[in-house]
């Protein structure tokens, strides 16, 4: 075996030595377990979705109403997964999604991701929301490959500025969420009153930005409320528009990537717009409850835009199955979300390392047992 799949090897000749896997090697099992080493309140805000739980639901009732039809004799023993998507080599198409706030999962947050990500040379993509300074991401990151994602602040000069921070750390692609706009009705939350950003979690970008601290009286540490008050005046977008996105194409000389599209007319409008890529994706079912699957969606959108841009996926994605379902519908890459998250809560830099070296593993493992050697292969007729 080679490649990811390798890990598998790993794993069976430690355990001659009596060591097995820090922690399990199922991914679809980290919640549960993440469950009973998280307080209610963070494990709640990872696990959680909008409403009544309806669209976390749909994200996985999508992927298993489609079914992969295995390939024999095909010699899909040597495979090649790289991509390159939007100018980034890929050693697989999977990158980290913006996953905000993660210091209240383990203290060294997005450190440890970054650090987990750049051992294998998969992307991050830093939250606007990080417990961590970009600067402080990108030195962790190192040579890793590294996108940011914008929450795109009221005021310009803040954008400008965030932007320009971003680009002078070696952040190389810009994605921009749409869907988030204001936080959805996530009863979880509400329940226990736990909103991080309120205790000053997943601020560090903008108190740490000069344009932002401009704009107040006193330093965040001498007046954490009145900076707390700002920065929600500002992620709160009132006045954002399809008019209004040459602006970030001013501000960023990579590639624009906006994330949160589910309609194929949006998915149209972004193309119209002048983006290089999309990323299909409901924010995981945390933001509209009784919304569609996001995978329900992927096919006619990629038959829509496809041609004209990179589609990127996320919203479900759990095992390597799905990964090799969704770049059958035409996805690019995929963005995985909650599963890196409690692997941070699990271990830190090891649990994060541990969950994409399963995941990476079982989608290569699942790629060749299914007949299939590189991702240009995977099409339609791949599923049933
Ligand atoms: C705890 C948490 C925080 C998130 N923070 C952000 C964020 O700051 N920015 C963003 O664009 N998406 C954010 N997302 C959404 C993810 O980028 C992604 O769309 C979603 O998690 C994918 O679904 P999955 O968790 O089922 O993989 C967050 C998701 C979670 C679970
Ligand atoms: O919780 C989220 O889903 C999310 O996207 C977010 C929004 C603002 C700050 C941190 C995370």
């Amino acid at each position: 075996m080679t490649g990811f799949a390798s890990y598998q090897n790993e794993i069976y000749l430690q355990g001659l030595g009596g060591q097995v896997p820090p922690f399990t090697t199922d991914v679809t099992g980290l919640e549960e377990s993440a469950r009973e080493r998280l307080g209610p309140g963070p494990f709640w805000y990872v696990a959680g979705g909008a409403g009544s739980g309806a669209t976390v639901r749909a994200n996985r009732e999508a992927f298993d109403r489609v079914r992969i039809v295995p390939r024999m004799l095909r010699d899909a023993s040597e495979r090649h997964l790289g991509v390159t998507v939007l100018g980034t080599e890929l050693p697989a198409p999977v990158l980290l999604a913006p996953v905000g706030v993660q210091s209240i999962l383990h203290p060294d947050g997005e450190l440890a991701s970054a650090r987990a990500a750049a051992e294998l040379g998969v992307p991050i993509v830093l939250s606007t929301a990080s417990s961590y300074s970009i600067e402080e991401v990108a030195e962790a990151s190192g040579d890793g490959p590294r996108w940011f994602q914008l929450y795109w602040p009221n005021d310009p000069d803040v954008c400008a500025s965030i932007l320009d921070r971003a680009r002078k750390a070696g952040f190389t692609t810009l994605v921009v969420t749409l869907d988030t706009w204001t936080l959805a009705w996530r009863p979880r939350d509400l329940d226990q009153s736990y909103l991080p950003f309120l205790r000053a979690v997943g601020t560090a970008i903008p108190f740490s930005d000069p344009a932002f601290r401009a704009g107040l009286e006193k330093a965040p540490d001498e007046d954490l409320p009145m900076a707390i008050l700002r920065w929600v005046q500002l992620f709160t977008g009132k006045d954002k528009s399809w008019d209004m996105l040459p602006f970030l194409r001013e501000h960023w000389d990579g590639p624009v990537v906006l994330k949160g599209i589910q309609h194929i007319d949006d998915a149209r409008k972004a193309v119209e717009s002048g983006v290089d890529g999309i990323v299909v994706s409901n924010h995981g079912g945390r933001q509209v409850d009784g919304a569609v699957g996001s995978l329900d969606v992927l096919p006619e959108i990629v038959a829509a835009v496809g041609e004209q841009v990179d589609v990127l996926f996320d919203s479900g994605i759990r095992t390597g199955a799905d990964i090799v379902k969704a770049l059958a519908l035409g996805a690019k890459a995929v963005l995985v979300g909650r599963p890196f998250a409690y692997g941070l809560a699990h271990g830190g830099q090891v649990g994060v390392r541990h969950v994409l070296r399963s995941l990476l593993a079982d989608f290569d493992l699942t790629m060749g047992l299914s007949g299939h050697r590189s991702p240009a292969e995977l099409g339609p007729d791949a599923l049933r």
